[in-house]
């Protein structure tokens, strides 16, 4: 809304998490008692990374953006050193980190999560947003177990190649590490990773070296360990979203129609545990 927030409206709590340029905080606004989690960015890093206007952009499509699986942003305001974000409040906490603890995910809790992800990007490319940043760092689970995209580095221009370098570039299609032409299919692409991920516990093209995860993306060289035995039908659907020429990816349509998305996901979206 048209509301100028500022830090006292706000009753500060535990630290949740720790993010580049900042971290975020569990917090109650004192009027509605309303919980959110109080992102702090710190100015004088966005500035020397050179990323203030990248946030701007963020911030003006994260607080239009409204869909069960996508974080809300209620508002922000800013201080001489701080930026502040006043985001939903995911109670489960971060993804990779309930990835790391099961090691795997079981087919019925990777397919809710890759259907909840779809249907979010779907709504996201309808609005001509692309995310490019898809990765378990940047998903969250809320109170119900839903799946929530949750970083701001929904960058509409392609992110700079130093940041790459930087990153980690398993999540990146061949048209970005090759920092050719990319659009909506970058996101389909991650899917893919994603999906990978959540079933064998580590993404496809990891090495140990940067040149060589690089020469595994372009080269699509994909394989399927022995270990754990998993589903014909999701080895499909994989195959069919990492795929090099981005127009021939699945589209995401058909990822919520695909056998394997709709013998597994749970409908409501939530994986409901056991
Ligand atoms: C995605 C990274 C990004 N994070 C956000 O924007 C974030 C936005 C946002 N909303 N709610 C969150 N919730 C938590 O972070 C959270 C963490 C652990 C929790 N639990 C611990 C285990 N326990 C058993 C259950 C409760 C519960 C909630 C986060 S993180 C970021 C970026 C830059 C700087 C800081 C953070």
């Amino acid at each position: 809304g048209e509301k100028r927030w500022s830090l006292t409206d706000f009753d500060i709590g535990k630290p949740l998490g720790r993010g580049k340029f900042g971290n975020v905080y569990l917090a109650r606004e004192k009027q509605s008692k309303y919980v959110v989690a109080l992102k702090v960015l710190f100015k004088n890093q966005l500035q020397q990374s050179q990323v203030e206007h990248q946030l701007r952009r963020e911030i003006e499509i994260q607080s239009h953006l409204r869909h069960p699986n996508i974080l809300r942003l209620y508002g922000y305001f800013y201080d001489q050193a701080r930026v502040y974000l006043i985001l939903e409040y995911a109670a489960k906490g971060e993804l990779y980190k309930e990835l790391q603890r099961c090691k795997v995910f079981n087919e019925k809790r990777a397919a809710t999560y890759i259907a909840s992800l779809a249907r979010a990007l779907i709504y996201c490319h309808e609005k001509h947003v692309i995310h490019r940043d898809i990765k378990p760092e940047n998903l969250l689970i809320g109170l119900k177990g839903e799946l929530k995209i949750a970083d701001f580095g929904w960058s509409v221009h392609t992110c700079n190649r130093r940041r790459t370098l930087c990153g980690t570039l398993d999540y990146l299609p061949p048209e970005m590490v090759e920092g050719k032409e990319h659009d909506a299919g970058v996101d389909v692409w991650s899917l893919g990773i994603l999906c990978f991920e959540f079933l064998y516990g580590t993404p496809p093209f990891e090495a140990k070296k940067h040149s060589d995860t690089y020469k595994r993306i372009v080269r699509v060289d994909l394989r399927f360990p022995a270990k754990p035995v998993i589903s014909s039908s999701a080895r499909d659907l994989i195959c069919h979203l990492l795929v090099k020429d981005s127009s021939q990816r699945l589209p995401l349509r058909k990822v919520l129609t695909h056998p394997w998305i709709v013998n597994n996901a749970d409908p409501s979206g939530v994986y409901a545990g056991h």
